[in-house]
C-alpha cells in the first residue's frame, strides 16, 4: 500500500527532516510511528498525503509514484485517505452533523446518500445522537471522535493520524485507539504518529521508530 524507497526530506535547501527512509506498510496493516518531538512524523504523514514532496527518493502508494501525479489528480488521489489531526479541526460555528458531511459536500455526493453515510460514520463513533451539537457543546474526547467520523465518512482505504490523543488523558485515548482498531479490522490501512509510548506498546502493533528524521527500528508487535 505504502512503499518509501530511499526517501528523504529537506527543508530550506539544508536542513534534513527525514533521511535515507526505507519501509512498506502493506494494506490492512496498523502501524504506529514515534519518535521524539521534531523527529519528522508529520513530515512523513505528509508526504503521504502528498501535502509535500519528497527532496529524493519515492513514495509509492498503491503502486503510484505520487510525485508524478499531476496537480488535478491530487484531489483523487486524497480522497482515498482519511486523516485525524490532533487538534481535529472542526468548524465551530457548524453541527457536528455538517462538519461530518463536509468531505462529502466538496465532492457533491447526492443529499440523501450524504446523510445517510454521515450517520453511519457518526454512528461508528458512537455519536450520532449528538448530531445537532455544536463541536463547543461536546468533550474533548467526543471532539476528537467526531474528527474521526469526518475522516472515515469518504470510507478511505487508508486512514493516517497526527497525534490524535495527543490533548486526551488516558482512557479517553485508549478508547480513540479502539476505535481506529475498529476501522482497521474491517480492512482500512492505518498508520497513526504518536509520542504516547506507554499507550502505543499496549496495543501491539508494528512500529517504526524516527530519530533525527531516521528510521531507527521498524518493530512487529510482540
Ligand atoms: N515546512 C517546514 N519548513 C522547515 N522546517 C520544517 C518544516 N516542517 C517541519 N520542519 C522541521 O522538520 C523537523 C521535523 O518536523 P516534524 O513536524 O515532521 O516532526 P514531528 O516528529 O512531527 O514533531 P512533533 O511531534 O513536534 O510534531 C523539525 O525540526 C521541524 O522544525
Amino acid at each position: 500500500m505504502i512503499v518509501f524507497e530511499h526517501v528523504g526530506k529537506r527543508y530550506g535547501g539544508r536542513f534534513d527532516a527525514l533521511a535515507n527512509l526505507d519501509f512498506r506498510v502493506d494494506r490492512g496493516e496498523m502501524v504506529f510511528l514515534t519518535g521524539h518531538s521534531g523527529a519528522g512524523k508529520s513530515s512523513l504523514l505528509r508526504l503521504i498525503m502528498r501535502l509535500e514532496r519528497p527532496t529524493r527518493g519515492r513514495v509509492l502508494v498503491a503502486g503510484h509514484d505520487i510525485a508524478r501525479l499531476h496537480a488535478s489528480q491530487v484531489p483523487f488521489y486524497r480522497r482515498q485517505i482519511g486523516v485525524v489531526f490532533q487538534d481535529h479541526q472542526l468548524l465551530l460555528d457548524r453541527s457536528i452533523y455538517h462538519n461530518v458531511a463536509l468531505p462529502l459536500e466538496i465532492r457533491g455526493v447526492e443529499h440523501r446518500e450524504a446523510a445517510r453515510r454521515v450517520r453511519a460514520a457518526l454512528d461508528k463513533v458512537g455519536l450520532l445522537h449528538r448530531e445537532k451539537a455544536l463541536p463547543i457543546e461536546l468533550s474533548g474526547g467526543e471532539q476528537q471522535r467526531v474528527g474521526i467520523a469526518r475522516a472515515v465518512v469518504n470510507k478511505p482505504s487508508l486512514l493516517l493520524a497526527d497525534e490524535p490523543t495527543g490533548n486526551l488523558d488516558p482512557q479517553l485515548s485508549a478508547d480513540i485507539m479502539a476505535l481506529f482498531e475498529d476501522f482497521n479490522r474491517i480492512g482500512t490501512t492505518v498508520v497513526i504518529a504518536s509520542h504516547d509510548l506507554a499507550l502505543i506498546t499496549r496495543l501491539r502493533h508494528r512500529m517504526l521508530r524516527l530519530r533525527d528524521g531516521r528510521l531507527v527500528a521498524d518493530e512487529e508487535a510482540a
